[in-house]
């Protein structure tokens, strides 16, 4: 049987005192479209980079493909069966796209190239600063799928894309995981993991809050209701053991989240003149927001913001937090994995 795709065990890197990600597990199984979900900050691209070995963890560890990522030989040799688009893919600006490629496929091949270019293409022989922030983006796509990985790990990989392109990816991941291949992506675009994903683990404040299949979350999730009367409504009369959630709306109706049976809900209703019912699956939006809010969440978020924006100016933890500038031929340097498209991991420009 094969290892998982991605193993993590009480992965945490500290930025200084700022918390990137603390104390994460996860199994991400083969052949699966797994989501990241967080807000801004949460701690996606810090695990990304973890998994990716572009950072140096402060504690724990992770495998990719069964290669632990302190085993620099052993993870190296895994890194090329593995596609990788940073959060903002970062090329030579003044290198054709057909260059770039190119040179991608110098590293670790691009048997897939045609196809990719036909489905997203790309001005191969313009020079990459004339690109759109869509085409950059395609670019990315193309070299991060061309050498037919076993495994891409993604940071919020449709950002720029325009609404019919981001269609075309999701459905070309769907392709992908059926034919074996294993996503793994960040996003924070919640109708974005309702639509592509078969799993997903959410992260907030740099610790996981929940991992559950999509089709669990929702089950668990419960139906919307709303109902409107000429009668007062008394929230009291709707605080079943099946709702979750429940609320007078400031036009006096009733939005109820309730999950498992209807028959309370259907006793409570004699009691009032129905003006107007509906029930709905639960949005994924509010499915989401609810471990997004859960505890004391707004101040401490806007704490962990407000710290990062002077820590990121002076905590480099030894590592580039800047472009360092690595030319075309320039391989992986004392050991430690790079990839050329980060920007954050000494990436081109
Ligand atoms: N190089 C760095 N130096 C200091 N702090 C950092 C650095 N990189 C990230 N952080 C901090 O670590 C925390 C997690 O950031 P990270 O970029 O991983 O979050 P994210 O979920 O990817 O956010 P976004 O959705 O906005 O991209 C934040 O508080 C961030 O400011």
């Amino acid at each position: 049987m094969p290892s998982p795709a991605i193993e993590i065990e009480g992965l945490t890197k500290f930025y200084g005192d700022v918390r990137g990600v603390e104390d994460l597990d996860l199994t991400v199984p083969r052949g699966k479209l797994f989501g990241f979900l967080g807000p801004n900050g949460a701690g996606k691209s810090t695990a990304i980079r973890l998994i990716l070995g572009f950072l140096n963890p402060s504690a724990g560890t992770a495998r990719v493909l069964g290669a632990p990522i302190d085993d620099k030989a052993a993870f190296l040799d895994v890194r090329q069966h593995v596609g990788h688009i940073p959060s903002d893919p970062q090329f030579y600006d003044e290198v054709t796209g057909r260059k770039t490629l190119d040179y991608f496929a110098s590293l670790s091949g691009d048997e897939r190239r045609e196809e990719l270019l036909e489905r997203f293409s790309v001005p191969l022989d313009r020079p990459v600063r004339a690109y759109s922030r869509g085409n950059r983006q395609k670019l990315a796509i193309v070299q991060a799928f061309m050498h037919d990985p076993k495994l891409v790990v993604m940071d919020e990989p449709t950002s720029g894309l325009d609404p019919l392109v981001q269609q075309e990816f999701y459905e070309f991941l769907s392709q992908e995981r059926d034919r074996g291949v294993s996503v793994f992506f960040s996003t924070h675009i919640l109708s974005e993991v309702r639509q592509v994903c078969d799993r997903v683990a959410i992260i907030r404040e740099g610790r996981l809050v929940a991992v559950e299949d999509i089709d669990d979350l929702l089950d668990r999730s419960g139906k919307v209701v709303t109902f409107s009367s000429p009668d007062e409504i008394s929230l009291a009369d709707f605080a079943f053991d099946e709702t979750i959630d429940a609320r007078i709306e400031p036009d006096g109706s009733l939005r109820l989240v309730i999950s498992g049976n209807y028959d309370a809900l259907v006793d409570a209703l004699e009691n009032y003149r129905v003006e107007d019912l509906e029930v709905r699956e639960t949005a994924i939006e509010d499915v989401f927001m609810h471990f997004y809010d859960a505890g004391p969440e707004g101040e401490a978020r806007q704490d962990n913001e407000g710290e990062t924006e002077t820590q990121q100016e002076t905590v480099t933890d030894g590592e580039p937090a800047t472009d360092t500038g690595v030319s075309p031929d320039a391989g992986p340097t004392n050991g430690e994995v790079r990839d050329p498209t980060d920007d954050k991991a000494g990436g081109r420009k």
